[in-house]
């Protein structure tokens, strides 16, 4: 049998780390190392020979945890949200200083939020408006939330490519925030409510008919074999990777 992956876990007293700590150590070809949350001492992970780490931490700490990761030649495999273009330019720059490591962000882990964000993209020709409804529990931190932002994008850039026209809206008045977030011209409504988990609705619709493309997840360990794939993948696939999609052959 080859040797077990060594996995390491930023942010494992959270929500999800707890999750992915509780997967990596069920399975047979993986070896948990250390867990470090707020104010533990992240040298651990050097020290321990960890060859992966997963972060699911919060988006003001993340960078800061991949530029300690790169710099020392450890594979990541990202959850935490708040990655726009600049922040994904700056990743790759330390990459380049460093052409063996691999870091893996997706925006959503769960299987089925990736398949539906292929799904809303692939059907937003089709329809002459799209808008997005991301509803969350009441401790995430950002609106909207990392899936959304991505789908909304996905979404944006089909349309684009297919020439489609702007969505018809003819909102001349609009208490702030009523119409929701524009991301490249699609709305995107955050809701926050307690006894969620993490869900997503993407609203179409053209001439008589909608369509509605919904995913739920109703438990954390949802995001686990999506993190579990990138773990086992990631020391196989340098530089930066965005999305599952690529590792899901999608
Ligand atoms: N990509 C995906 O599939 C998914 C992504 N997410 C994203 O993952 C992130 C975490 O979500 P969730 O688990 O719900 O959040 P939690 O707040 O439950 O967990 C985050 C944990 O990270 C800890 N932490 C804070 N700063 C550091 C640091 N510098 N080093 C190590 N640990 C730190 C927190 O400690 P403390 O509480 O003391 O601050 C907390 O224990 C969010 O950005 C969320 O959007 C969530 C679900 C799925
Ligand atoms: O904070 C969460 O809970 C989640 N965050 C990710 C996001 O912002 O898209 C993934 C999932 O929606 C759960």
């Amino acid at each position: 049998m080859s040797e077990r992956i060594r996995v390491g876990v930023f942010g494992s007293d959270g929500k999800v780390g707890q999750a992915i700590v509780d997967a990596v150590e069920a399975a047979d070809d993986l070896e948990f190392t250390v867990g470090v949350d707020k104010g533990d001492n992240r040298s651990a992970l050097v020290e321990s020979g960890t060859q992966v780490v997963v972060d699911f931490t919060h988006p003001s700490v993340v960078m800061d945890n991949l530029e300690f990761l790169v710099g020392n030649g450890i594979h990541a495999v990202v959850g935490t949200t708040g990655f726009d273009d600049e922040r994904l330019a700056q990743v790759r720059s330390w990459l380049e200083a460093s052409p063996g490591t691999g870091v893996l962000i997706a925006p959503n882990f769960a299987i089925g939020a990736v398949l539906s964000m292929r799904f809303a993209a692939a059907a937003a020709r089709f329809y002459d408006s799209v808008e997005v409804i991301e509803l969350h529990h009441p401790h995430k931190a950002d609106a909207p939330s990392g899936t959304a932002y991505r789908t909304a994008r996905m979404i944006a850039e089909a349309r684009a490519e297919a020439g489609s026209k702007p969505m018809p809206d003819a909102t001349s008045e609009e208490l702030d925030g009523a119409r929701g977030a524009d991301v490249d011209g699609v709305r995107v409504h955050s809701v926050r409510v307690a006894g969620l988990v993490a869900h997503q609705e993407v609203l179409l619709g053209t001439q008589g008919e909608t369509l509605t493309i919904r995913h739920d997840s109703i438990d954390r360990t949802s995001f686990a074999p999506g993190v579990l794939l990138g773990v086992r993948e990631i020391g196989s696939r340098p530089g930066l990777t965005v999305g599952l999609d690529d590792l899901l052959d999608l």
